[in-house]
């Protein structure tokens, strides 16, 4: 269905070489990325250990991108003050995990210069970001995921267009994220859908010319807009 909101192509972090995060980030902006995708994983969450605040305050040194910053860990209380403090942009916590404390880590979440957003898992129901939306003091986005969290590379999950559908009819000019297996063969979907937040880590680092898949993900993005 037709959207209002901008298309945001964010490729993710985690299919960069690390070791050289400075200038994967600069190249990703330069090939036309609009935020930087950062996957915070505490190994308990799911089974994964990434990266954390020091690696985004070392990040921020190098570059003014906007950093949106997805959280797979149990306590996301626990890191607001820190990833505030680093120069996190956005922070998106998952909804499994906060369904007692999502009002405090808005607050603090926007206390702290941050953009708040939610996430949610392939087996959790859509409904239950509807609180987080609502409230006095909302979240602006909300991130599907189409993969389990956890890792890159997995295959992009179709049904979870149900749950995107679904937000947009409802939420027409919220940023809706889709994460995980996004690339040329599955965006088309996502976006008539309503995504317009594209998360792409594999199929963009993967790619021969990355900044051609950059602008593929954000054409789709904008068709849908017009055909609606
Ligand atoms: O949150 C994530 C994994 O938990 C990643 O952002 C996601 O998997 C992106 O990688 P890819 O595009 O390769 O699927
Ligand atoms: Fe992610």
């Amino acid at each position: 269905m037709a959207t209002q909101v901008e298309p945001k192509i964010a490729p993710s972090m985690l299919s960069s070489d690390f070791a050289n995060l400075a200038s994967e980030a600069d190249r990703m902006v330069n090939f036309g990325a609009d935020w930087l995708h950062m996957d915070i994983m505490d190994g308990h969450f799911v089974p994964n250990l990434t990266i954390g605040a020091p690696v985004i305050e070392s990040l921020r040194k190098h570059t003014k991108a906007y950093l949106d910053c997805h959280l797979m860990v149990t306590n996301p209380l626990d890191y607001v003050d820190q990833l505030g403090k680093a120069g996190a942009s956005g922070f998106t916590f998952h909804v499994e995990v906060s369904k007692d404390n999502w009002q405090e880590l808005v607050k603090r979440i926007k206390s702290k210069g941050m953009r708040p957003g939610v996430a949610l898992k392939p087996g959790t129901a859509v409904e239950e970001v509807y609180p987080l939306l609502e409230g006095e003091n909302p979240v602006e986005m909300v991130l599907v995921m189409t993969v389990e969290p956890g890792f890159g590379g997995q295959k992009f999950m179709p049904d979870m267009m149900d749950k995107v559908r679904t937000l947009r009819e409802k939420y027409p000019t919220l940023d809706i994220e889709v994460d995980g297996g996004l690339g040329p063969s599955t965006i088309d979907v996502a976006a008539a859908a309503g995504a317009n937040c594209i998360v792409a880590g594999s199929s963009v680092f993967g790619a021969q010319e990355p900044a051609q898949v950059i602008s593929l993900l954000r054409a789709s993005v904008n068709m849908a807009r017009i055909t609606g």
